[in-house]
């Protein structure tokens, strides 16, 4: 089938490749003229042959935004929209309902697979109706990693970018667990090796995972992570995911606090702990530190 793909950044440009590769017409438009096929979104769209399929991939929020707006000019009835970016699973029945007034359809769709899924394929949730997935399901088909598992029609509409909420929660609390036992292990005057732990854990642990696989390259290229700064930045799902467990009452400590950390991490100095510190001191007189 034909598709046009918006936005041809680091997942992007690897998925289009990929859907390349399965045997599709792939027409691509990036603001980046380097890399696009076309110039505009005007060309792309008077490229493709209706009913047409566009492929949004670029950040959430304004450039989604932007994008489908001028997309909703573009597009005729019968065509289909799919947002490909992380945006926030209640934009999407906003993007639906703006897109359904002239009749073009919506489908939201979380990837998983960043910069390994050209070859290993992207886990992809989706989200609308059965008759406007079934429109997209070869580019699914093609995206999707080989075997049985990897994709799943989640919902309705916005109940795939919700399940890619969640994965991120998931994987925010799972990170900061190896992380934390890294740090102890780390610590530990007994423990020689900690990289060779990390790695004797691949086979036959109960933790085995993708994410420890990536622990053990990062430790491979930098044994003690000494090139690194202690400091993450977060791009948004977290937040929604904890705003989402409050909305439905769900308590989510592990991810809650996983995503606190983040905060931690880019602050100097903590000011919540000099109050701590000033507190101690007034209430005990308990040693405080002074700035330096
Ligand atoms: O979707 C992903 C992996 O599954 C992205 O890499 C993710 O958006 C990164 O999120 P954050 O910047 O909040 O850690």
């Amino acid at each position: 089938m034909e598709l046009g793909l918006v936005g041809l950044g680091k997942m992007g440009g690897n998925m289009r490749e990929r859907i390349r590769r399965a045997g599709h017409t792939v027409i691509g438009y990036d603001r980046n003229p380097d890399l696009a096929d076309v110039q505009s979104l005007e060309e792309l769209v008077g490229r493709l042959k209706g009913p047409r399929v566009v492929w949004v991939m670029v950040p959430a929020g304004a450039a989604t935004q932007a994008t489908i707006d001028e997309l909703s000019e573009l597009l005729e009835p019968g065509d289909i929209v799919v947002d490909g970016g992380n945006s926030r699973w209640t934009d999407d029945e906003k993007h639906a309902v703006q897109l359904g007034i002239k009749d073009i359809g919506f489908v939201d769709c979380g990837v998983s697979g960043g910069v390994w899924g050209l070859e290993n394929g992207y886990a992809l949730m989706y989200g609308g109706t059965e008759e406007n997935v079934a429109k997209v399901q070869p580019v699914f088909d093609a995206l999707k990693p080989e075997g049985e598992f990897g994709s799943v029609h989640a919902g309705k509409v916005g109940a795939g970018h919700f399940a890619k909420m969640v994965h991120n929660g998931i994987e925010y609390a799972m990170m900061q667990a190896f992380a934390e036992g890294w740090e102890l292990l780390e610590k530990a005057d007994s423990v020689t090796d900690v990289r060779e732990i990390f790695r004797s854990w691949q086979e036959g642990t109960v933790i085995r995972s993708w994410l420890l696989d990536l622990a053990v390259n990062a430790l491979d290229e930098d044994e003690h992570l000494e090139q690194l700064r202690g400091w993450a930045a977060d791009s948004g799902e977290g937040r929604w995911t904890v705003e989402a467990a409050i909305d439905n009452a769900v308590p989510l400590p592990a991810i809650t606090a996983s995503l606190f950390a983040r905060f931690s991490s880019r602050q100097d100095d903590s000011p919540q702990m000099k109050m701590i510190a000033a507190l101690r001191n007034q209430f005990g007189g308990h040693a405080v530190e002074a700035k330096k």
